[in-house]
């Protein structure tokens, strides 16, 4: 758990994000049912299930797209569930979507580097008249946008217009550029869809290398393979989590394989 000045309360061993007991319906037909999941810090959590099985809807509430009927979330020691959007992204909760959004008139290299400009200290206009401290923050973001976009393997794709990348590319950008905001839950909806299974496999890698950087990712995913990388598998079907485990267990599981695998 990190150390929080503001939330000296937070316990020791709690989880980077709590989960208790959500529930929601869309016009009485009940999506969720007591969906409990904690997501310790530092670890790659997975949300597994079939189509329509309310991953995204667990989503859309962890990230305050959407109120839940009922429960509670927690996030790093703070009760957030009644706080918008906006306040989350400020707690540190970050998402991608199904479909990734990028700028496509921008290059590559300006996509990531926006993700950068909510963590500078120089404003609008220290920016315009090319201040000290605006020039050193922008050879910093320089800097930390190549390696980001080498750990994404987007390197070679500096100058190209966001435009121009394929789906997968884009995929990478997105996760890049959220990565920039310094997020300290980076949560992932669908991220391997698109994919072939090679960038698949390399994008994976590239979200396994992030533990040693601290940051907690939660994947919503159908794609068993790519859900190799996560520590801990919840498996949802119709509204309830049916499974957790690693993923060797969870696919061991009589009920997962009857709905994978119908054995
Ligand atoms: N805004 C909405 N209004 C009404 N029903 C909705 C709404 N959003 C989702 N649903 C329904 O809730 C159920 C769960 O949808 P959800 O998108 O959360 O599932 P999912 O597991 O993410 O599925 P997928 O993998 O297909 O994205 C589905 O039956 C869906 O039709």
């Amino acid at each position: 758990m990190r150390h929080d000045p503001a939330n000296p309360v937070a316990p020791a061993g709690a989880p980077l994000l709590a989960i208790g007991g959500i529930a929601h319906s869309f016009g009485g037909f009940s999506v969720l049912r007591d969906v409990s999941i904690g997501v310790g810090a530092g670890r790659i959590v997975g949300l597994l299930g079939p189509n329509g099985s309310g991953k995204t809807t667990l989503f859309n509430i962890i990230s305050g797209f959407l109120t839940p009927g009922a429960g509670s979330l927690s996030f790093d020691g703070r009760e957030i569930t009644r706080l918008d959007v906006q306040a989350r992204s400020r707690l540190g909760i970050t998402r991608t979507f199904q479909t990734p959004k990028v700028f496509e008139s921008l290059s590559t290299r300006d996509n990531v580097a926006l993700g950068f400009y909510k963590q500078t200290g120089a404003g609008v206009v220290e920016s315009l008249i090319g201040s000290a401290r605006s020039r050193r923050e922008m050879a910093d973001i320089r800097e930390r946008s190549s390696a980001l976009m080498t750990r994404f393997n987007l390197a070679a794709l500096a100058d190209a217009p966001a435009a121009l990348l394929t789906a997968g590319q884009r995929r990478n950008l997105e996760i890049a550029r959220a990565l920039a905001g310094a997020p300290k839950l980076l949560m992932l909806d669908e991220p391997s869809t698109g994919l072939t299974r090679d960038e698949a496999d390399a994008l994976g890698q590239a979200l396994k290398s992030l533990g040693n950087d601290a940051v907690t990712v939660f994947v919503v995913s159908h794609d068993m393979e790519f859900m190799r990388i996560v520590d801990v598998a919840h498996v949802l079907y119709f509204g309830e989590i049916i499974a957790s485990g690693d993923m060797r267990t969870v696919q061991a599981d009589p009920k997962v394989r009857q709905i994978y695998l119908g054995t």
